[in-house]
């Protein structure tokens, strides 16, 4: 081909997001016989295979790329020389490549030369007015704007139209590439210059064309009715940030908590995670394990996660997102989402949370009670040295207890054998109920509520409420506990913590 083959012309970048539903070569052979059908004069393919299946689909010129994600190498796009010679080989009658001025396996005049040697065209994928000036040096027959906004730092949304009419000045070879969503955006590629205009995501990557109509029509929705609150649950292990609304959480995401990187940088994460959010909520609730007073954030059990003693979360979580904050401990905020939209009916009542450890939360008169109360897994024995009660109930015990037996098992699997009948595991289920039970009848002459919440992995496994109720039955009716299932599982923190900053408004 020729390079005048592709002037004033629309290609279709056709790259399905890697290992989606979509990433397969049906589907890649599909885009570009309807790119072509609906006017396209050119493609851009990604990989050997696809590169082979679209040259035998269609006559229209390929820009092959190889993508390939290098150690040893920020540069992505055809990094080997064997890579840009498979390509040429495939089919692809333009092979383009990384041109940017950053550690590479090839050097530019490598790649141009073994091209050039199979008779087919280059294109130089730049990030800057300098990339370009350097390929172009190098005897590259395109340069195309596709790295501009790649190479560091945060993710432009726009495309770069200046640099499309600054390599203008350089060559008429320009292609204008990258983040052209729109017609307009198209139109004004060809208006700063470009020889030709690349589109690719906003056409053949379903994903993302649909999270921005996503995006905008829950935006939308979100500014007919405020009140959303971006939601934060920061645990030992992992993090979820959801939009809630009321008890509607509308989005939500898990990220695993880096333990040893300390809160500024779990915020950061989270913040970089939910960027695309940040026009849909009015204010930020975060739900922690430890403590929270006077916008302080301390740990009480260091080994769930260490916290620095009196970290300014309120403070910090301001700064970072830019909306008022609340912060109180998850097991308080899912007592309060309890109690208003799971199984709490309009009375006083305390939530209990049977996991890894124990965490509670009490809710009195309506009023959620902050600070230290709740914290019923730290309690302890009058006997010296006697360990707390989470030490001696929860799932973390049911399992050390276990592998005393001799049976290395996690507290599920003890769960489970004792379902089966098997001695010991009953044996160490029952004194896990025993306690968790005892616990309850405290609280219910310490507070008298309505009733107690239990939830959490080892508080809903399955058998175990029931047999705290048994072991509870010989009590005065007056006097014993009403126990009932969590409702709202593990969205009860952020759901509660949710609502918690909605009211502060
Ligand atoms: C930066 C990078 O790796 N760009 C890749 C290059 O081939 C592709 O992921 C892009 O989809 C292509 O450049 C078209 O751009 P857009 O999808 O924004 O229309």
């Amino acid at each position: 081909m020729q390079r005048d083959d592709i002037q004033n012309s629309l290609i279709v970048s056709c790259q399905p997001v890697p290992d989606g539903p979509m990433d397969a070569a049906d589907f890649v052979i599909g885009f570009a016989r309807a790119a072509v059908d609906a006017g396209a004069r050119a493609l851009r393919i990604e990989s050997v295979a696809y590169v082979k299946a679209v040259r035998a689909a269609v006559s229209v010129p390929i820009i092959g790329i190889v993508k390939r994600d290098l150690e040893e190498s920020p540069v992505r796009i055809t990094p080997f020389v064997a890579d840009a010679e498979a390509l040429a080989d495939a089919g692809a009658d333009i092979v383009a490549f990384d041109a940017t001025d950053r550690v590479r396996p090839a050097s530019i005049e490598a790649l141009v030369k073994v091209v050039a040697a199979k008779g087919k065209l280059t294109m130089a994928d730049c990030s800057s007015l300098e990339d370009a000036r350097h390929a172009l040096a190098a005897g590259v027959d395109f340069v195309g704007t596709t790295l501009s906004g790649y190479v560091g730092g945060p993710e432009p949304v726009d495309p770069n139209l200046s640099l499309i009419a600054e390599m203008r000045q350089l060559t008429p070879y320009v292609i204008a590439e990258g983040r052209i969503r729109t017609t307009e955006q198209a139109a004004a590629a060809v208006k700063a210059g470009a020889f030709a205009v690349v589109v690719g995501s906003a056409i053949t990557r379903t994903e993302h064309v649909t999270s921005w109509f996503h995006e905008a029509v829950a935006k939308a929705y979100d500014a007919k009715s405020p009140g959303t609150v971006l939601a934060i649950d920061i645990g030992g292990t992992k993090t979820m940030a959801a939009l809630v609304r009321g008890s509607d959480v509308l989005d939500e995401i898990t990220v695993a908590t880096a333990r040893e990187e300390g809160p500024d940088a779990w915020l950061a994460a989270i913040a970089d995670r939910v960027g695309i959010w940040k026009d849909r909520y009015s204010r930020v609730g975060i739900a922690v394990t430890g403590f929270v007073q006077d916008g302080r954030w301390s740990a009480l059990n260091p080994a769930t996660l260490a916290i620095p003693d009196q970290y300014p979360i309120i403070e910090k979580a301001l700064a970072v997102f830019g909306k008022p904050v609340f912060a109180a401990n998850d097991a308080q905020a899912a007592a309060w989402g309890e109690y208003s939209f799971g199984a709490g009916n309009g009375g006083d009542v305390v939530f209990l949370t049977i996991s890894t450890g124990i965490g509670g939360g009490i809710v009195i008169n309506g009023r959620p009670l902050a600070g230290l109360a709740g914290h019923f897994g730290l309690i302890r024995g009058p006997s010296e040295g006697s360990f707390p009660l989470e030490d001696q109930t929860s799932g973390r015990w049911i399992a050390s207890e276990a592998l005393k037996a001799g049976h290395k098992a996690t507290a599920a699997e003890v769960f489970d054998l004792a379902e089966k009948g098997a001695p010991w595991a009953k044996a160490i289920v029952s004194q896990s109920v025993l306690r968790a039970a005892t616990l309850c009848r405290d609280i219910q002459m310490m507070l008298d509520p309505d009733q107690i919440v239990v939830g959490g992995g080892i508080g809903l496994a399955k058998g175990y409420l029931d047999q705290m109720r048994k072991e509870l039955a010989g009590i005065d009716s007056r006097l014993r506990p009403v126990l009932v299932p969590a409702k709202l599982g593990s969205r009860a923190g952020i759901i509660g913590v949710a609502s918690l900053a909605a009211e502060q408004g």
